[in-house]
């Protein structure tokens, strides 16, 4: 059996404890899927640990730290199924330093209200992130509830 590709992906928050805008990037390749939205991210490399990859990628592709939060949870361990190859994790996430610039795999990058959640929704998102994005929006819904912080 081949190995499966695993992604992580960053879901950058304005604030990990109350939430109100996410950070999403435009993609410009490969054809399938440029003028996309996606998670900023990428893959794992081999030996990498899937959160020092998150850092690396999020460095590389936006010129950002960041400090990460809880992981979003995936209906399975390997994360969320993004075709039959793919693989990713998403990881809550605040910027540390630096401003997000769209550096590489990008040619915009917005931050969506993700309080109402319709921005977020109507993006023209990769369409298997799209349960990613509404599995995320009703856990930031369910944190502002408790009074917690996403991904708890
Ligand atoms: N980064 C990212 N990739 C996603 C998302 N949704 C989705 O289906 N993918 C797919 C697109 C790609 O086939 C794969 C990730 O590859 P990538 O091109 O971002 O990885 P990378 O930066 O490491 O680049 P490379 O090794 O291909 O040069 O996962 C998402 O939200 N974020």
């Amino acid at each position: 059996m081949t190995e499966l590709i695993n992604v992580v992906g960053g879901a950058v928050l304005d604030s990990l404890s109350a939430p109100a805008r996410l950070l999403v990037a435009r993609r410009t390749a490969p054809p399938q899927f440029a003028g996309m939205w996606e998670f900023p991210g990428g893959k794992v490399e081999r030996g990498e640990a899937p959160e020092s990859a998150l850092h690396r990628e999020l460095r590389e592709e936006l010129g950002i730290g960041v400090v990460l939060g809880k992981e979003l949870e995936a209906p399975g361990p390997a994360g969320w199924p993004l075709n039959e190859k793919a693989v990713m994790r998403v990881w809550f996430a605040e910027v540390a330093d630096g401003h997000p610039r769209p550096l590489e795999d990008h040619d915009e990058l917005r931050w969506v209200s993700i309080r109402e959640g319709e921005e977020a929704l109507s993006l023209p998102w990769i369409p298997a992130d799209l349960p990613i994005v509404q599995a995320l929006l009703a856990n930031v819904a369910a944190a502002a509830r408790a009074g917690s912080v996403p991904g708890s």
